[in-house]
């Protein structure tokens, strides 16, 4: 593919200067194993209404669901919880607060005769009139503020969700989630009592042991208050909060603070990887099954509720230590459905940086996933119709990918289908797909956002990674290289489009003229992905410095979102510096000052070049003095510099230029990565 960069264009000096890097042409032959299929198990849960019968283990989709009764739930089979559900005789839950959450003695002490689940967990409460899930639901969407802090979702310390725990105000964390249950209380079918023992604690082991596969994540949307931080201050905090012990006591006794944080980090990773949950397979008896709840009917019949299937539904070989990127990374997925929609989530690792794309080909589901230039292909033949759009998200830090198709009729599937898992293949060439301009904004005087979407399907590509426009002008064909600036940058964050990019225009440029006066619908060419960014290197990273100047600002948004979220670990410190020339030339400047007002970790410094007169801020050209001042000279002598990373974009002189100063400043050239072009 000939590159046929203008050399005005290039010439200009500040724009896009991602690397562009072919992946490697490599065949390999493994072949991906899905799993066998299991022998199916089924528990039975006594309730005072009904029997609900949840099948152990469901099988693969290439072995359907054999469900014992027509009505019997299929329920998330895979082995997890630590403690199997048993019912009546779970010793475990004798202790209404578990031992790693921090309790109030008088508390503890109170509920543990609260005719809970200590004594019957299966102790469902008569609901006031008024009080049922469709009520429930329909006060979700009455617009009324569930969260009690105004909806903005913001990070919660343990030692504020603690102090949530009274019956009229009250929060608790689930998997590294913090609801304001408050409103839910007098809605839940256990009673407001027994969900009062998880108010002002991270309740997930307490959830779990009780019912874990209610989907509490969908029942508490609309009450979520933000992301639990949990750092180790924080730890050291809620145990000085619940525990008398005076430091030094607790100094000889440090596993106490070492398990709140594992514990918590735990949850957090359960957020982020799917909810496995092992069933205990006594009771067989009734494996015949028998009507799930009215409560779970109406689950299963509400169109927005997932029913609750997450099951292991297929995998690939997995990487072994010395396989240096010659043998594919592992791959595994599973699904989940509500009556209207199909989630099929695949899991290709931490860190592994996934790009892909989706479509609906002769009725069958294809998903491609990229990862480390491998290339798999998953065929799912649905078992029944399935149509678009499809919905392709991507997890960058669990390395998940989510596809959610529609379902062509509202109903509970017994299995999401068959599925084939292909051989893992080196990408030989960057896939090439035919999009359409879906709507253009403007971000500057000369910029414009364009969002494309593909003719069909949907595709995400890898962070940190870039793709090609391909426009044939006069004959010949030009190409230029873009990164997508993925969601929430630019003004019109309503835009669906998966690819989105900000295009600058230069009067004399070969390509950008063309590509600043498409119109909506008009045909575009685009290909990818192409780039060397590793995200894996980031696996300790804590403070990260992104340095741009120009258009070079691309690859750092989607960096810099992630940085802000990862949540292991947390990040400390997030320092933009964005060189432009006038103000007028800062792209995303609003966004960035929101985003800081949000978030106190983030520090965005713009200087200019050519600034006029009322510019109050930093001037000039990278230099060493700029960038001692503004990181400050120590930060790179800490000691710990494997915590410490920079990446850096613009034009080339620049980006050279800003290595040489961090390697001066005393930053190795292993913790930098440059887009260069
Ligand atoms: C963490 C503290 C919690 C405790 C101790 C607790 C306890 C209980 C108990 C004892 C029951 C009755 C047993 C049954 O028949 O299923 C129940 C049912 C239920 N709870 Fe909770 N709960 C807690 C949190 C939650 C949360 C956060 C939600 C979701 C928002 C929730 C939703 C439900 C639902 C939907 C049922 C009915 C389940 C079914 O029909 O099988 N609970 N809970």
């Amino acid at each position: 593919m000939s590159n046929t960069r203008d050399k005005k264009e290039e010439s200009n000096d500040l724009k896009n200067n991602s690397l562009q890097i072919a992946l490697p042409t490599v065949l390999c032959n493994d072949e991906s194993t899905p799993d066998k299929p299991n022998v199916s198990k089924t528990i039975s849960l006594q309730s005072s209404e009904s029997k609900l019968s949840l099948p152990s283990n469901l099988g693969t989709p290439t072995s359907p669901l054999r469900l014992s009764s027509p009505l019997s739930l299929p329920t998330s089979p895979i082995p997890f919880v630590k403690t199997s559900l048993q019912v009546g005789s779970n010793k475990s839950l004798a202790n209404p607060r578990l031992s790693s959450s921090p309790v109030k003695p008088t508390q503890q002490s109170t509920n543990m005769n609260s005719g809970s689940a200590t004594g019957n967990p299966r102790n469902k409460c008569a609901l006031q009139p008024g009080h049922s899930l469709m009520d429930w639901i329909r006060l979700g969407n009455s617009g009324k503020d569930l969260t009690g802090v105004g909806g903005r979702i913001r990070p919660v310390h343990p030692s504020e969700l603690a102090t949530h725990n009274k019956k009229n105000d009250a929060w608790l964390a689930i998997r590294g989630r913090v609801y304001n249950i408050t409103h839910y209380l007098p809605y839940h079918p256990g009673g407001p009592e027994e969900l009062m023992r998880g108010a002002g604690i991270d309740a997930t082991d307490l959830f779990d042991k009780v019912h874990p596969w209610v989907n509490y994540d969908s029942l508490l949307a609309k009450c979520l208050v933000g992301p639990l931080r949990f750092d180790r201050p924080d730890a050291e905090e809620l145990i000085s909060t619940f525990n008398s012990s005076t430091k030094s006591e607790r100094l000889r006794e440090p596993s106490k603070a070492h398990e709140l944080v594992r514990k918590s980090m735990e949850n957090l990773a359960n957020c982020i990887t799917p909810v496995r949950k092992k069933m205990s397979n006594k009771n067989e008896e009734n494996a015949k099954g028998s009507p799930p709840s009215k409560i779970m009917q109406s689950l299963i019949h509400s169109s927005e509720l997932p029913v609750s299937i997450s099951r292991k539904a297929g995998s690939s070989t997995l990487r072994t230590d010395k396989d240096n990127g010659n043998t594919p990374p592992s791959l595994r997925f599973d699904w989940i459905q509500t009556s209207t929609k199909l989630t099929i989530s695949v899991y290709t690792g931490y860190l592994a940086n996934p790009g892909g794309c989706a479509r609906i080909t002769e009725g069958d589901l294809i998903i491609e996933v990229v990862t480390n230039g491998w290339l798999r292909t998953i065929k799912l033949v649905p078992e029944d119709a399935l149509q678009e759009p499809l919905q392709l998200r991507v997890f960058a830090e669990s390395g998940k990918i989510e596809v959610i198709a529609q379902k062509a009729e509202l109903k509970i599937w017994k299995s999401c289908g068959d599925t084939n898992l292909s051989t893992a293949s080196k990408m030989t060439a960057p896939r090439t797909l035919e999009c359409r301009v879906e709507s253009i904004s403007s971000v500057t005087q000369d910029t414009m956002l364009l969002a494309l979407a593909p003719r069909s399907g949907t595709v995400a590509v890898p962070l940190g990674h870039h793709v090609r426009v391909h426009k044939t002008l006069s004959g010949s064909e030009c190409i230029r290289s873009y990164t997508p600036v993925g969601d929430n940058w630019g003004s019109s964050s309503d835009v669906s489009a998966p690819i989105r990019l900000a295009i600058k225009r230069y009067e004399s440029g070969a390509l950008s003229p063309t590509l600043t006066s498409l119109k909506i619908g008009d045909p575009i060419t685009v290909s990818g992905p192409y780039g060397n960014f590793e995200l894996h290197k980031l696996k300790t990273v804590t403070t990260m410095f992104l340095i741009a100047a120009g258009t070079g600002i691309t690859p750092m948004l989607g960096l810099l979102k992630f940085m802000l979220s990862r949540s292991n670990p947390r990040c400390e410190r997030v320092t933009l510096l964005f060189f432009n020339k006038t103000e007028d030339d800062i792209l995303f400047r609003a966004n960035f000052e929101e985003m800081m007002n949000q978030d106190d970790r983030l520090n965005v410094v713009h200087i200019l070049s050519n600034a006029n007169s009322t510019w109050v801020g930093h001037k000039g050209r990278i230099s060493k003095e700029l960038l001692s001042e503004i990181l400050g000279e120590a930060t790179f002598r800490s000691g710990d510099e494997c915590s410490h990373f920079a990446c850096l974009c613009g034009p080339t002189e620049f980006t050279h230029a800003g290595i040489d100063l961090l390697k001066n400043l005393g930053m190795k050239e292993m913790y930098i990565h440059a887009f260069i072009g």
